[in-house]
């Protein structure tokens, strides 16, 4: 597969609803991108960029998904419509998203069982003493210490919860790592966290979407940037390498 994502002049919608037609809310985005290479979408409240992440990241819920209403879309060679549904649930399994406000999830669960369940869903063959090591080190790559690991999410403040969400979607390895607004209204300390994040996936031959606001950090991450306004692309920077 040459590239992670293929979009050529993708509007998306949202269905109509009882007392409001059918809205598009992103207009005709075309890029590409390849493994190893991160894309920054920015712009204002409203501009689209949560609905263009949702959509890539191949999740149906919640209800009313964005539906493709012009253009076409390739996420990890899977198209965005029509036939396919197979390819677009296998390649699913291979995309990590935190949606904007994702924090921890399993509530019922300490952060033990909850990121070993994730890690035996990915990799089922793995023994005790291998999931308790991958355990260790994913928590090491959101920089938080072994000491959360008996507690529940409750437990824990809501920076600590979107880094234990975030750990959850490394844990499948992904090729495509989305990330909608990560660092948002949490402390300084995600933002290292959100970077270590991207690199790891960079690394292992993925590549990465995150919807930021924060130019600096695409400067950092040496990310293409898109702009969006009213869902239509205004602006486009490739990285600098
Ligand atoms: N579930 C939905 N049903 C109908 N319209 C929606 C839905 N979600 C978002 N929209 C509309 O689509 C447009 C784009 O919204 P979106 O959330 O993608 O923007 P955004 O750039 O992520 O904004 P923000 O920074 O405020 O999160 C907006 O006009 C919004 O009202």
């Amino acid at each position: 597969m040459d590239s992670l994502l293929a979009l050529e002049d993708l509007s998306l919608s949202y269905p109509a609803r009882v007392g409001h037609s059918a809205h598009r809310a992103v207009s005709g985005v075309s890029l590409t991108l390849r493994a190893g290479e991160t894309l920054l979408v920015s712009g204002g409240a409203g501009a689209g960029k949560s609905t263009l992440a949702r959509a890539l990241s191949l999740r149906a819920d919640p209800k009313p998904a964005p539906r493709v209403s012009g253009g076409a879309a390739r996420v990890l060679g899977a198209p965005l419509t029509g036939f396919g549904q197979r390819a677009r649930r296998d390649a699913r399994t291979h995309i990590g998203y935190l949606a904007q406000r994702d924090e921890a999830l399993f509530a019922t669960r300490t952060i033990t069982q909850g990121l070993a369940a994730v890690i035996l869903d990915h990799t089922p063959v793995l023994d005790h003493p291998a999931v308790g090591a991958r355990i260790a080190e994913l928590l090491d790559a959101v920089h938080l210490p072994l000491s959360v690991l008996d507690r529940f999410p409750s437990e824990l403040s809501s920076g600590q919860r979107r880094r234990i969400a975030l750990a959850g979607e490394l844990a499948r390895e992904p090729r495509l790592l989305i990330l909608d607004e990560p660092t948002a209204g949490l402390d300084p300390t995600v933002r290292a966290v959100v970077s270590a994040a991207v690199a790891r996936t960079r690394a292992h031959g993925g590549g990465v979407v995150l919807v930021s606001n924060d130019d600096s950090l695409a400067a950092e991450l040496g990310a293409h940037t898109l702009v969006l306004e009213r869902g239509t692309p205004v602006g486009w920077s490739a990285a600098r390498v």
